[in-house]
């Protein structure tokens, strides 16, 4: 299979699946991705390892320290008080030390780890917003919200938790072995004998682990996948009277994953658990075989308090490293899934023309589509061999059934998608041939369901382009018809409109969009027109907008209310993918054909 088409099933079955199941992290192909990230910081790399080593032989040495305080000062029966204060002096140094490099080691490591993530971040969602549209036909909102959230979060953990044990903790381990062979080689070898049942135990607990944690972690996404899925719904579930059910099946899904996390839970503590039987275990060893020498004088009391010391501290990295193998996995996971969404390219691409480019202010707004063909899925045709030509300043009404291919034919003109036939031009020019950009400048687009963002009207209608004065919103909204409206909320322009402009009625929200397009200006208008039930006055409002609007422009308006478009220069019927008729709305009505049907639908008598 190739790259491309694993990496689309993939994305294919994600769309599908919102539960899917952890994906094989592929750990050498992750980390070599991430090592470009990584290289730029290479020499506060180095300052980590540094500060690591001190600080681990800070820890370490404390021990040893004892032992000489032990055997050479107290047992020896010396009275050296100057020198018992010197070992306590280099005792708190060692653990002021200690202190002090762990503090820079964490910092440090934490400034490299939230710099390559938030430059992975980045770089991240300016991939997404450059991604074309059958990116996001094929890819749900929610796996692209993870990607950049949790799946970055995953990374960070991995530089913050992973790597810090596995720099510590390594170092730790193999610096205790070495002191303990130091300190005597029999003791240490006693010591060493566990360490295959320590493997052993840690393998286990590692694959029991992991199924424990996955299993948690998919019912936690079923259920965020379930309460998105049903405040996106809300209206529905009200209209439907299902809060009991869904509420029901809500509980479900929040006992599954309960049970899960406490199965995680047990699972962890009963490794823990596990770990300091086995670390009692060494230390009742090394006590009774160590205590026998020290009895017998063949060992230093000192050695033996240091070793027991050094068992204690033995375990402990051993148990962070094991428990640090889940956060490992889902990093590495992370990293492939953030590679997959990096290695996308957009399939709608500005391409080198050499032809002069179009200047936005210069248009007239003549637009072409030349005999195009179109589908989303190879072998089902959306739109068959369309010809329509649009002079410039014309007001076009596009009406069809549901599923003709109005919206359709409408991305196509903005580049959308691109159309597998034939050409769309405007002014002469292949749109293709457009830098998007520029086209986006050329033709404006008023949407179904107009998307605010959240934050004042004033940033709303200038789309927060601060070239644009207040002054220049406020006149365009007075133009459309919109101020009225706008002065009647409480704080006016300032208004801060919450997430996609709840708190304004469909009707207000198109009006905003309205006065958008004045202020942006562009030469060639598609207005998409909201299929919700206006009120009649709201309706009046948007007739009169769309008339100004239109003047000296280019404009298309999908008409789902007949009355919207009845005094259209030229109406477009489609069905199917393609004009059955076109005209005025009485040549269109004369002529008793699929116009008259839908007006006399839209008038509530059936055509006969
Ligand atoms: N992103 C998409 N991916 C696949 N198929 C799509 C996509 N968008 C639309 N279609 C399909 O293309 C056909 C035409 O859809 P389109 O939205 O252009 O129709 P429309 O005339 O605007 O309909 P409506 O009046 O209901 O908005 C429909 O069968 C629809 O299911």
């Amino acid at each position: 299979m190739r790259p491309a088409q694993a990496i689309h099933n993939w994305q294919a079955d994600q769309k599908a699946d919102p539960n899917m199941p952890e994906q094989k992290p592929q750990y050498v192909s992750a980390f070599r991705a991430l090592s470009g990230y990584i290289k730029p910081h290479i020499w506060a790399f180095v300052g980590v390892f540094f500060c690591t080593l001190i600080a681990i032989l800070s820890d370490l040495l404390q021990p040893f320290l004892m032992k000489i305080a032990i055997d050479d000062n107290l047992m020896a029966g010396k009275n050296d008080y100057r020198g018992l204060l010197i070992i306590c002096a280099v005792y708190l140094g060692l653990s002021v030390s200690s202190f002090a490099f762990t503090y820079v080691q964490n910092n440090l490591l934490q400034h490299i780890g939230q710099s390559i993530v938030s430059r992975i971040r980045k770089q991240l969602f300016g991939h997404i917003m450059k991604q074309s549209m059958r990116y996001f036909d094929r890819m749900s909102s929610g796996s692209l919200i993870t990607h950049v959230s949790s799946d970055t979060e995953a990374l960070n953990q991995f530089f913050n938790q992973v790597l810090l044990s596995l720099f510590r903790d390594g170092l730790t381990l193999i610096f205790i072995i070495v002191m303990m062979f130091q300190l005597d080689t029999t003791l240490a070898l006693y010591c060493l004998i566990l360490l295959p049942i320590i493997a052993i135990i840690a393998i286990a607990f590692r694959s029991f682990m992991r199924a424990t944690y996955q299993l948690a972690r998919t019912r936690l996404s079923r259920m965020v996948a379930f309460v998105a899925e049903n405040l996106s719904g809300m209206n529905l579930v009200q209209v439907f009277h299902q809060q009991k059910e869904q509420q029901k099946q809500f509980n479900e899904r929040n006992g599954l994953y309960f049970k899960a996390n406490l199965r995680e839970i047990r699972t962890n503590v009963l490794f823990g658990r596990t770990f300091d039987i086995l670390s009692n275990l060494s230390i009742a060893l090394v006590t009774w075989i160590g205590g026998n020498a020290v009895l017998g004088q063949n060992l230093e009391f000192g050695v033996l308090y240091a070793f027991i010391t050094y068992i204690r501290q033995f375990f402990q990295p051993i148990n962070t490293i094991t428990q640090q193998w889940n956060t490992l996995q889902s990093a590495t996971v992370a990293v492939t899934r953030i590679w997959t969404v990096f290695e996308s390219k957009p399939d709608v691409t500005d391409r080198e023309s050499g032809r002069p480019a179009l200047t936005p202010e210069k248009v007239k707004g003549r637009i072409d589509f030349d005999r195009i063909s179109f589908s989303y899925e190879e072998g089902v045709p959306i739109i068959r061999e369309l010809d329509l030509h649009i002079r410039p300043g014309e007001l076009i009404g596009v009406v069809g059934t549901t599923g003709a291919g109005k919206s359709s034919l409408i991305s196509l003109l903005c580049r959308f998608y691109d159309v597998l036939d034939g050409r769309v031009r405007i002014d002469g020019t292949d749109v293709r041939d457009i830098p998007q950009a520029e086209l986006h400048r050329v033709v404006g687009l008023v949407q179904q369901e107009p998307y605010l963002y959240s934050g004042s009207i004033v940033d709303n209608v200038r789309m927060f382009d601060e070239s644009i004065s207040r002054e220049e919103v406020i006149e365009a909204c007075k133009f459309v018809g919109a101020d009225a409206i706008i002065q009647r909320l409480k704080q006016g322009y300032d208004t801060h409109l919450s997430e996609r402009g709840s708190g304004l009625s469909a009707g207000e929200r198109q009006m905003i969009s309205f006065a958008r397009i004045i202020v942006f200006k562009p030469k060639v208008l598609i207005l998409d027109e909201a299929s919700a039930n206006l009120d009649s006055q709201t309706e009046q409002l948007i007739q009169n907008a769309l008339h100004v609007v239109s003047r000296n422009r280019t404009t298309i308006v999908i008409a789902h209310r007949l009355s919207t478009i009845m005094q259209a220069d030229r109406i477009i019927v489609m069905s199917r993918g393609e004009i059955v008729e076109q005209g005025s709305h009485h040549q269109l009505l004369e002529r008793g054909g699929h116009y008259r049907e839908l007006y006399e639908h839209s008038q509530g008598h059936v055509a006969v």
